[in-house]
């Protein structure tokens, strides 16, 4: 189990992150979800120990990271630029990691290894970002690691190579009970492999569920009303964006439920029909709503969007 409790850490004046908590239960494939400068990279980097925080807690079964060796031998940790030592070679990384970890296999990371063929004697620095990337994945999951941290693990990768990467993923999860935690702005792939995300927007915690459980509230419905929309429909509190072409409402709520069908249907709505949205439509709708966490933990809603 990890626990991020009220992470927060600015660079000058500028909030990376904002009171950021996050409780991760093992095994589980956590995504963090962000546009650029949400603040994945720097709640990754304090998640494995690089940067304290200013405030805030960062446990790992218990333990604080920060100049943990303990901790930080059953941690793997992918980087979204890795560095390598200038001029080894894939296999003088490998006998380097050999040596740095007692839990490391050579043995796993040569089965990787007829996967994602790197050759043995390439030196690193001619590896190409993509080969890089597949590198520091096999080297970081061959430690075994109790905790894999990837940082944008995907980007450069071809479609063949992130297929690859996100497989080798899901297998060692299901076959060691590994903690992952990902980030990545490219949300149509953590739609498939994580069960919870939390999504970042300006270092503060935009919305934070299992994939599932935000699949099912946030949608968007196609409605047309028996006369006139109600004049107040932009001010639901349930709806997060509206639009209409015609007659047509193109509803986005994120508080879906039979209820709220039924108050559509009280207001005169003739015709509901939820017209499917992918994690990354629902990220756009999401990150345009910012949750401020209230005294009590109870959410209070200030939106953003300029509602028709
Ligand atoms: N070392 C640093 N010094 C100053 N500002 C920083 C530093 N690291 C990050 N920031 C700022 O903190 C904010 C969050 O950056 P961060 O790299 O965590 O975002 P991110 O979500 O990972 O973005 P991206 O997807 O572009 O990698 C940004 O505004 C960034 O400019």
């Amino acid at each position: 189990m990890i626990e991020i409790n009220d992470a927060c850490k600015s660079f000058g004046t500028l909030k990376a992150l904002d009171h950021v908590s996050i409780k991760i239960p093992k095994g589980c494939i956590y995504g963090v979800i962000g546009e650029n400068g949400a603040g994945k990279s720097t709640l990754i980097q304090a998640l494995v120990g690089i940067y304290t925080l200013d405030e805030g807690s960062i446990l790992i079964e218990g333990q604080p990271v920060y100049e943990n060796n303990e901790v930080k031998r059953h941690l793997g940790y992918v980087a979204d630029r890795n560095q390598f030592f200038k001029g080894y070679t894939v296999k003088q990384m490998m006998d380097f990691f050999d040596l740095a970890y007692p839990s490391f296999s050579v043995e796993k990371f040569e089965a990787y290894n007829k996967v994602f063929k790197l050759k043995k004697n390439a030196k690193v620095k001619n590896l190409s970002k993509g080969m890089q990337m597949r590198l520091a994945i096999m080297l970081n999951i061959a430690i075994g690691p109790r905790l894999l941290v990837l940082d944008e693990p995907t980007s450069g990768l071809d479609a063949i190579a992130k297929k690859q990467v996100l497989d080798l993923i899901i297998s060692e999860v299901e076959e060691s009970g590994m903690t992952v935690v990902i980030s990545s702005h490219h949300l149509a792939e953590l739609e498939r492999i994580c069960d919870e995300v939390t999504i970042l927007n300006q270092g503060k915690v935009a919305y934070q569920s299992t994939v599932d459980d935000l699949k099912a509230k946030v949608k968007k419905l196609q409605v047309v009303f028996e006369e006139k929309a109600p004049e107040d429909l932009g001010k639901w509190p349930e709806i997060v964006n509206l639009d209409h072409v015609g007659s047509v409402y193109y509803i986005v709520t994120d508080q879906y439920s039979h209820s709220f069908e039924d108050k559509l249907r009280k207001n005169g709505a003739r015709l509901i029909e939820p017209i499917g949205l992918n994690l990354e439509e629902v990220f756009i709708y999401t990150s345009t709503v910012e949750r401020i966490e209230g005294e009590r933990g109870k959410d209070e809603r200030v939106k953003s969007f300029n509602k028709n």
